[in-house]
């Protein structure tokens, strides 16, 4: 059978300099590590659409507006993820968990001090590096 490909779109949430993080379910794939919130884009639907429509659905926020940062494409083994990656500079509602995770800001500088999964870490240097 061939390996699960998945097309994910992640948002970044920044606010003075804090950015928003969710912890996965432990029944999830990569379970139990924090992420920026987002998830699959559905056929037919644009990157965007799908970033605006997963962050309202799990953090209750209205994006007005982001910007691409990275793509990353990660092979797990079990699944291949391609991570489109946009900075969220713009929204209105107060972030949190509409689907019961763990979520909370940290501070750019101690970001590397989260367990993220692996194909995060790129995102994590770039983040550091550049803010
Ligand atoms: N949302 C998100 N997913 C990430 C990050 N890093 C990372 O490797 N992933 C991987 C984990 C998953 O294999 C995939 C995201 O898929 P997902 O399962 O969250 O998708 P989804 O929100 O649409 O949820 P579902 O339909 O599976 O319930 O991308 C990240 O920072 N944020
Ligand atoms: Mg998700």
């Amino acid at each position: 059978m061939a390996k699960k490909h998945v097309k994910v779109a992640v948002g970044v949430i920044i606010q003075n300099r804090n950015i928003f993080v969710s912890k996965r379910s432990e029944h999830q794939h990569q379970g139990g590590l924090w992420e920026f919130p987002g998830g699959k884009v559905e056929a037919g639907e644009s990157v965007t659409d799908a970033l605006n429509r997963e962050l309202k659905e799990e953090v209750n926020i209205d994006v007005h507006s982001s910007d691409a940062f990275m793509i990353i494409e990660h092979d797990y083994g079990d699944k291949h993820v391609c991570l489109d990656i946009h900075l969220v500079n713009d929204f209105s509602g107060e972030p949190k968990g509409l689907e019961g995770q763990p979520c909370k800001w940290v501070s750019i500088e101690q970001l590397h001090e989260l367990a993220f999964p692996t194909a995060n870490l790129e995102i994590v240097a770039k983040l550091q590096a550049e803010f």
